[in-house]
C-alpha cells in the first residue's frame, strides 16, 4: 500500500505520522509518533492507529540528546519497523521559515535547500532541524520526493499593515517584516472549526497555539489577518524558553552596557527565557503545574497574563471576538492555563464551563457565553501530508 510520511520538528519535539492512501486516494492515518521533551528528558513513542505500540523508549532526566541525535535513532528504527512493507511515495516536512518567497508548499531540490539554509538565523530552534531531516533523507533515499511545507505560508496574505514594523520602509522592502508562524497548525484549525462550528468559523476567531512555542492568530472567516509572532518565532507570547515581545531597548542595553555578545543575547532570548527563565525551574508546563514553588506560579500567571494582553491586541485587529480555540501541548491539555486565560477575557462576556474545561471537552464555554471557547487538537502532520500529496500529484499530472 502506498503511503506518505510527515515529519514535524518543533522546538521541544519531533512528531511523525504515516498516512496510507486508500483505494480512493484519500489519506488514512496508519501510525503516529512523537519524540518529546528534547533537551530535558527525551522519550519516544510510536503507535499504530489501533493503539498497538510500535516503539517506546525513555532517556533519563538531563539527557542532552539533540534533535539530530534523536533523528538518527528514529531513522535507524524506521529502517526495520513493522510497517516497512508500505511503499512510501513522499515525505513532507514542516519548515518553519519561508519568508515571503515561499507562500506555498514546494518540492525540495538542492537550490531550495540552499535558500532555506539562509533562513536558519531567523529560526535557530527549528530551521536547522527541519533541514537536517531533509538532508538526511535525501542521502538515504535520494529518489524519494520531499516536500517543504511552510509555517509562514498561512499568514502570507494578511493585510500589509499587519506585516509592517514601524521601521523605515526600506527595511520592510528588504524583508524585515512580520511573517507569523504555526501556520500549518492554524490552517488545520481553520478547517476543523469549519466542520465543528461553521457559523463560528465564518466569524472572528482567535486561535491560541500554546505549545513550547506559542502564538495567537486572529482569523477572520478562516484566514489569518494578524498574528503575534513576527519576523522570527521569538515575538509575541511568553513561551517555554523564549521571551516573546520585549522592549528592544533591553536588547541594546544587554549588548552595549552588560557586555553580552550577540550570540549570548540570542541564547538568552531563545533558550533561557520564558517559563524557564521566570520560574528558574523548567520550560515544561507539566513540571511547573505540578510544582509548589512561588516562582513556578509566577511564571504560569505571567504566561496567562501575556496571552490575555496579546489577545487584547488581536481583538482590535478583528473588531471584536466570536470565539477562541485552544490548541497544541498546553492549549489541548492544561485546564488551569486555559481557565486563567479565559478569565482574563471574561470582560468580553466569555463564560467558561469549568466542568467541560477540566475534562478537555471540545466546547468549553457555557451556553449563552458571548464568546465561544473550543479545544481542538491540532494536526500539523495531517496538513503536511495533504500538502505533500497534492504536490506529488501535481508533479505526476
Ligand atoms: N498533559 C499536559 N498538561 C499540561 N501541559 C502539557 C501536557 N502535555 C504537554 N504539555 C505541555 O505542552 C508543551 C509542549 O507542547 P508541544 O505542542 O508538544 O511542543 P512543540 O512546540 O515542541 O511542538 C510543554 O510545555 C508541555 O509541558
Ligand atoms: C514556530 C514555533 O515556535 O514552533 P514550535 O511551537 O513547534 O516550537
Ligand atoms: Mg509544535
Amino acid at each position: 500500500m502506498k503511503a506518505v510520511v510527515s515529519l514535524n520538528s518543533g522546538s521541544s519535539s519531533i512528531k511523525f505520522s504515516l498516512f496510507a492512501l486508500d483505494p480512493q486516494g484519500q489519506l488514512m492515518l496508519s501510525a503516529t509518533g512523537k519524540i518529546d521533551k528534547i533537551g530535558i528528558a527525551p522519550s519516544v513513542r510510536a503507535r499504530t492507529v489501533d493503539g498497538t505500540t510500535l516503539l517506546e523508549r525513555e532517556w533519563p532526566d538531563g539527557t542532552s540528546l539533540s534533535h539530530a541525535d534523536l533523528l538518527t535513532e528514529l531513522f535507524a528504527w524506521a529502517a526495520d519497523h513493522p510497517l516497512k512493507d508500505r511503499e512510501i511515495i513522499a515525505i513532507g516536512h514542516r519548515v518553519v521559515h519561508g519568508r515571503a518567497e515561499f507562500a506555498a508548499p514546494r518540492l525540495v531540490d538542492a537550490a531550495l535547500i540552499g535558500k532555506l539554509e539562509d533562513l536558519c538565523p531567523l529560526a535557530p530552534l527549528h530551521q536547522p532541524h527541519n533541514l537536517a531531516a531533509i538532508r538526511a533523507i535525501a542521502q538515504l533515499r535520494p529518489e524519494l520526493p520531499q516536500v517543504a511545507c511552510f509555517d509562514t505560508a498561512f499568514h502570507h496574505d494578511k493585510p500589509v499593515i499587519a506585516s509592517r514594523f514601524a521601521l523605515p520602509r526600506a527595511l520592510h522592502d528588504r524583508g524585515i517584516r512580520r511573517y507569523g508562524f504555526h501556520g500549518l497548525s492554524y490552517e488545520y484549525i481553520a478547517r476543523r472549526l469549519a466542520e465543528i462550528d461553521p457559523p463560528l468559523a465564518a466569524g472572528r476567531v482567535i486561535a491560541a497555539h500554546l505549545g513550547n512555542g506559542a502564538s495567537l492568530c486572529a482569523m477572520m472567516a478562516g484566514r489569518s489577518i494578524d498574528t503575534t509572532m513576527g519576523f522570527t518565532a521569538l515575538d509575541g507570547l511568553m513561551m517555554g524558553t523564549r521571551s516573546g515581545s520585549l522592549d528592544p531597548g533591553v536588547v541594546l542595553h544587554l549588548l552595549t552596557r552588560m557586555g553580552m555578545s550577540a550570540a549570548e543575547v540570542e541564547d538568552l532570548l531563545y533558550r533561557k527565557s520564558g517559563l524557564l527563565g521566570v520560574s528558574g525551574l523548567s520550560s515544561d508546563m507539566r513540571t511547573l503545574s505540578g510544582c509548589e514553588a512561588p516562582e513556578a506560579e509566577e511564571a504560569m500567571a505571567l504566561f496567562a497574563w501575556r496571552a490575555g494582553r496579546e489577545a487584547g491586541g488581536l481583538l482590535s485587529s478583528l473588531g471584536g471576538l466570536d470565539g477562541i480555540v485552544f490548541t497544541a501541548g498546553i492549549g489541548e491539555n492544561d485546564a488551569g492555563i486555559r481557565s486563567r486565560i479565559c478569565r482574563r477575557l471574561e470582560w468580553l462576556g466569555l463564560r467558561i464551563d469549568e466542568c467541560a474545561n477540566i475534562t478537555n471537552a471540545t466546547l468549553i464555554s457555557l451556553p449563552g457565553s458571548a464568546v465561544k471557547a473550543y479545544i481542538i487538537p491540532t494536526d500539523e502532520e495531517r496538513m503536511i501530508a495533504l500538502h505533500t500529496l497534492s504536490i506529488v500529484r501535481e508533479k505526476a499530472a
